[in-house]
């Protein structure tokens, strides 16, 4: 079904809305339909647009890969040394050697085109409200009842709980990649967390560490070719709200990263490499030593673009805030006591504003 947008009249936005958000049909949708020009709803404010002429050079930000293999050998205090510097300093990093198969890597990528090309009925068994499973949602830009302008995304998200929930409601298209993908991530996503998490020099045992990756999401992200990118945004500036983000981006590029008081840096494809960062639930756990960094995606005009972050995350009634002992050490308390699950929703209560979001568990007197 084509979509003519007509920017003349305000009752086509609510057209809009209904076919991009409500039917289900997505940007992808939309895109498909052969617009000509970007309808206003995607037309962001010129600060919020991304200008790749602005963006400043990585190198003194951004280490190079880190070498996950040598955790386990000789190398063991550079490895920690260099994990816990980059949440440190810029809170986003690459890794390699990290035990995750290439064709698994290969696989999740290429489930997210399936998935995403599939007919929008489809896809629109998921929308919310809809989905059968309430762990399994599709959805498109981040809060369309919410939002002033749109994002140039579609989603499908996965909460993990257990295989027989999986099994049962994940789309099928997509499920064994994703689950694949997510159980080759286990054993690093551990060793990424328990290293930053002790690095903090408090003691902690191995079951916190085990609560803040109890409900760990596989999303599927997936921009479609856009007729002017330079507009609009694939995602707005924003901070993750996982513990960590494992983050697999395919080659196309687009990925950047506030450096603060410093500008904008793009996190460059390396093939076979995750790219980790830190979200704010870690962020408040470390008392704020560790950095929840802005970031946003450029959508390109010649490819679709795909990524698959694992979200890892604690249940909703967990409690995140500065480890205990940390702000006795820091001589400061950052961040107050909070439930996951109460900064959730507050997380996902409005539209993309940076790192807005911390404000809601940051102690202000
Ligand atoms: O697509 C990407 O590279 C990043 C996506 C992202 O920031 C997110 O899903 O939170
Ligand atoms: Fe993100």
């Amino acid at each position: 079904m084509g979509l003519a947008v007509d920017t003349t009249y305000p009752s086509s936005d609510a057209k809009l809305l209904e076919f991009v958000v409500n039917e289900g049909n997505g940007v992808k949708g939309l895109a498909d339909s052969n617009i000509a020009s970007l309808p206003p709803r995607y037309v962001h404010p010129l600060d919020e647009r991304i200008d790749r002429k602005d963006v400043i050079d990585a190198s003194p930000y951004l280490g190079a890969p880190i070498d996950m293999s040598g955790l386990e050998g000789m190398k063991k205090d550079a490895v920690v040394e260099a994990l816990c510097w980059a949440a440190e300093k810029l809170g986003f990093f690459q890794v390699v050697n990290h035990g995750v198969p290439l064709e698994v890597l290969e696989r999740a990528k290429q489930a997210a085109h399936t998935f995403f090309n599939l007919p929008s009925e489809k896809k629109a068994v998921f929308l919310k409200g809809k989905t059968p499973c309430p762990n399994v949602f599709y959805g498109t830009s981040f809060a369309p009842e919410t939002e002033k302008k749109l994002e140039w995304k579609d989603y499908l998200s996965m909460i993990y709980m257990n295989d027989e929930e999986a099994m049962q409601f994940w789309p099928q298209e997509c499920r064994d990649a994703a689950l694949d993908y997510m159980k080759a991530a286990n054993k690093m996503i551990h060793a990424i967390l328990s290293t930053l998490l002790r690095g903090l020099g408090v003691e902690i045992d191995e079951s916190t560490i085990g609560q803040y990756m109890e409900a760990n999401a596989v999303n599927m992200n997936y921009y479609p070719i856009c007729p002017s990118p330079e507009l609009t945004v694939g995602v707005g500036r924003h901070s993750d709200l996982a513990a960590l983000t494992i983050l697999l981006q395919d080659d196309i590029g687009g990925l950047f990263v506030k450096v603060e008081d410093k500008g904008w840096i793009e996190i460059p494809p390396v093939e076979g490499a995750l790219v980790i960062n830190v979200g704010d639930t870690l962020e408040i756990l470390s008392n704020g030593r560790y950095k929840s960094a802005e970031h946003r995606v450029l959508a390109s005009s010649t490819k679709a673009r795909v990524s698959v972050p694992i979200f890892v995350s604690p249940r909703p009634p967990t409690m995140i805030g500065p480890l205990p002992g940390l702000p006795e050490k820091d001589g400061k308390t950052v961040y107050r006591q909070l439930l996951f699950g109460e900064y959730m929703a507050n997380y996902f209560g409005g539209g993309h504003q940076g790192k807005k979001t911390l404000d809601f568990a940051k102690i202000t007197n």
